[in-house]
């Protein structure tokens, strides 16, 4: 950044406008293409969804033939952030393309049910997609679903309508739009049943609650979105990472720490959403202090502030024991004198039993230790994997999910104290 020189030639302190200018004029060390780091960028590649790209093909595929006149309905389930809207919408895309280059007239729309969540507001939505000219006053959503039926049926065309969010559809409409939805061509006679759908849910039991005569209309099908694990999720930000950095400038161990944060195998819970969120963070941590590299301590920092868990992992400390609190304690200083982010467990073991004896503590035996190692994981505070090749057998290897700073360290103090004062 210039700084402008005064009238007596002494360096004077910059601008507000300087700072600004300096800050979007300069290329960042980091990011190549921050808008693909967006939530609802859609990737054309997308890791570990394949299959389900292929069940969606495989379940709409006759869509494309002619004369084809049953309408087809499938669920898309899963929990939040495993991908369901990012994958339906990239089969979106192609599908559609695909039946335009193969002749066949398919209209797909896509409806988020968090915005329009009545069936009024979802009828109009398929309108304007369609730009179908309907007055947005005076007909019910049923007349406008009928006349949207007509547009169809002239053009002898099929319409996919995806339901996104679909639960909040259900949990907040009155039955008989629900019904109308799900029953539509008992309201509208139709020899070809033009109107398609995939409903898209992240909680079954909104689903499962629906009267049976609506339900068996709806759950016809339904395509599982597991949670990802944290070899999945490190697939997925690797490949995002590729898209979005500058080449070189997030290190793996910090793509793998956040993979290990919220890997469903791991004790995460699998969400890609906060996963991408905390790699952004990372990024923009290591930007402001202009680091050229993103490394596990800036994933840590921002974990530290993107982790929604992160105030409920220091309350599961409140829990601890004094020995778990030992342990932690011990790894703390581990880190701290080796400046290294991970701990082979035996070495950690070994600082345990000399740090009880200061604290005139017996230490647990070996069996206990694990026990305790494997509680703090599940409290959230502690990751653990197996060492790699190119160290001698294989042994567990341990290390915070959370910034090791001073806040952190004196709570843990604070606890460790409180504890043995009350012996
Ligand atoms: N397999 C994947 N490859 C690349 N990016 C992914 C993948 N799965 C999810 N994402 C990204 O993670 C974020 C969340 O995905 P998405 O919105 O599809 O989740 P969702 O299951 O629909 O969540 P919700 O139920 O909360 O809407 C998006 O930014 C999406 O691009």
């Amino acid at each position: 950044m210039k700084l402008l020189l005064n009238s007596n030639g002494e360096n004077s302190r910059p601008t507000t406008k300087d700072i600004l200018n300096d800050v979007i004029s300069s290329q960042s060390s980091i990011f190549s293409c921050r808008k693909k780091l967006e939530l609802d960028y859609v990737p054309s590649f997308l890791p570990h969804r394949e299959d389900k790209i292929k069940e969606l093909g495989i379940v709409f595929k006759d869509i494309l033939n002619d004369g084809y006149i049953r309408s087809i309905r499938t669920v898309v389930m899963g929990k939040t952030g495993t991908g369901k809207t990012a994958t339906t919408s990239a089969f979106e895309n192609e599908f559609k393309k695909i039946a335009n280059e193969r002749g066949s007239k398919v209209e797909i729309v896509h409806v988020n049910c968090h915005k329009q969540r009545t069936l009024y507001l979802i009828s109009l939505e398929i309108a304007n997609r369609l730009r179908l000219p309907v007055p947005t006053r005076g007909l019910s959503s049923q007349e406008i679903f009928k006349i949207i039926h007509d547009y169809l049926e002239k053009r002898n065309m099929h319409l996919i309508l995806t339901l996104d969010e679909f639960n909040q559809f259900i949990d907040t409409a009155p039955q008989e739009e629900i019904y109308f939805l799900a029953r539509i061509y008992d309201e509208i006679s139709a020899t070809t049943k033009r109107i398609s759908y995939i409903f898209i849910v992240n909680d079954p039991y909104s689903l499962y609650r629906l009267d049976k005569s609506i339900k068996d209309h709806i759950v016809q099908r339904v395509i599982e979105f597991s949670p990802y694990s944290s070899n999945e999720l490190f697939d997925i930000l690797k490949a995002r990472t590729e898209e979005a950095f500058v080449k070189g400038a997030i290190l793996d161990d910090a793509l793998r720490f956040i993979s290990d944060i919220y890997g469903q195998d791991k004790g995460g819970s699998g969400n890609a959403r906060a996963a991408i969120e905390t790699l952004v963070v990372a990024g923009e941590i290591a930007e402001k202090q202009g680091a050229f590299m993103v490394t596990v301590e800036h994933a840590k920092e921002a974990n530290g502030s993107v982790n929604p868990e992160v105030p409920q992992i220091l309350d599961n400390l409140v829990d601890a024991d004094l020995h778990q609190l030992l342990i932690i304690k011990a790894l703390i200083q581990l880190v701290k004198r080796n400046r290294n982010e991970e701990v082979q467990m035996g070495t950690l073991e070994n600082e345990y039993q000399k740090l009880c004896i200061d604290f005139g503590e017996e230490p647990r035996k070996h069996t206990q230790i694990y026990e305790n190692i494997r509680r703090l994981r599940q409290y959230g505070v502690l990751n653990t994997r197996q060492s790699g090749k190119g160290m001698r057998g294989r042994t567990t290897l341990i290390s915070f999910t959370l910034p090791l700073d001073s806040k952190f360290e004196d709570f843990v103090n604070s606890q460790i104290r409180g504890r043995m004062s009350s012996r």
